[in-house]
């Protein structure tokens, strides 16, 4: 199946949501305008890491970004892939993903699982449990969030549902895009998945993040790599390519979960 994506690589204004949401429409608009089944948004783009003013700027209930997508969705008729935004909800605060599909309904919301000590969000978020799958265009597929990735039991974990490709909403600092790239590369290879992940670009009081988001086949190679600026990108992919690599190599067949903790 043939899924054209659009990955959407911004800059976050820190702590500011009205400048921030003012940047979704003409993204999506521009990326329905290219042809894309999917557009695909960074990590906690409503407020950045503004972690120490939550209770004034995270989205509460995940309400205003949930109305914004689904009415965009239906709109531009295109999924979208909210990256993630910070939301308050059950009495604490999350790094929480939403999709809609291109008829405006919800198909799927995730809560980070693995917060990243480094920037404080142990400190400030709580931790989601549960998976996150859904389709486009027929095709399986599943969602992470940034420091997720470093987790390869988690996405193997997720994959393991005839998931094809893997999502991943970013805000990942400059120093370590070294990594970003290898551990990305390594997740698409190992799960024979197509790997699409989108880094913010700019700085925050704290990190200058550097974008370089890109979309990797299942043989781990980089089709398209973006640089460190805002743009829009729109590439397709065939996601016939990861039955290819999973009848050359069965490692899903060959796996020994009997042998693993
Ligand atoms: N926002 C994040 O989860 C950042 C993860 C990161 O920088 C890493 O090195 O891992």
């Amino acid at each position: 199946m043939k899924i054209t994506i659009s990955l959407a690589q911004l800059n976050v204004f820190f702590g500011d949501p009205d400048q921030n949401f003012a940047q979704i429409e003409p993204a999506v608009k521009q990326a329905a305008e290219a042809g894309a089944d999917i557009v695909v948004f960074p990590e906690m783009w409503n407020t950045g890491y503004d972690l120490t003013r939550l209770e004034k700027v995270a989205d509460k209930n995940g309400d205003r970004t949930q109305a914004l997508l689904a009415k965009l969705s239906r709109k531009y008729q295109i999924t979208v892939h909210g990256g993630s935004v910070s939301t308050a909800k059950n009495g604490a605060f999350y790094n929480t993903t939403y999709i809609f599909g291109s008829d405006g309904h919800l198909l799927t919301t995730y809560d980070k699982v693995h917060l990243f000590g480094l920037m404080n969000e142990d400190k400030y978020l709580a931790a989601g449990h549960q998976e996150d799958h859904f389709q486009l265009k027929g095709i399986d597929a599943t969602s992470v969030i940034c420091y997720d990735i470093r987790f390869p039991e988690w996405l193997r974990t997720l994959s393991l549902d005839n998931s094809r490709i893997i999502f991943v909403p970013a805000e990942w600092p400059t120093s370590r895009m070294n990594q970003w790239r290898r551990l990305l590369a390594a997740r698409a290879i190992e799960n024979q998945s197509f790997v699409v992940a989108v880094n913010r670009v700019g700085s925050d009081p704290d990190n200058p993040f550097g974008g370089h988001s890109g979309i990797y086949n299942p043989m781990g190679d980089e089709i398209v790599t973006l640089d460190d600026r805002p743009q829009l990108k729109t590439v397709t992919i065939d996601t016939n390519e990861t039955d290819d690599a999973r009848g050359f190599m069965p490692v899903f067949e060959d796996r020994r979960p009997e042998l693993y903790r």
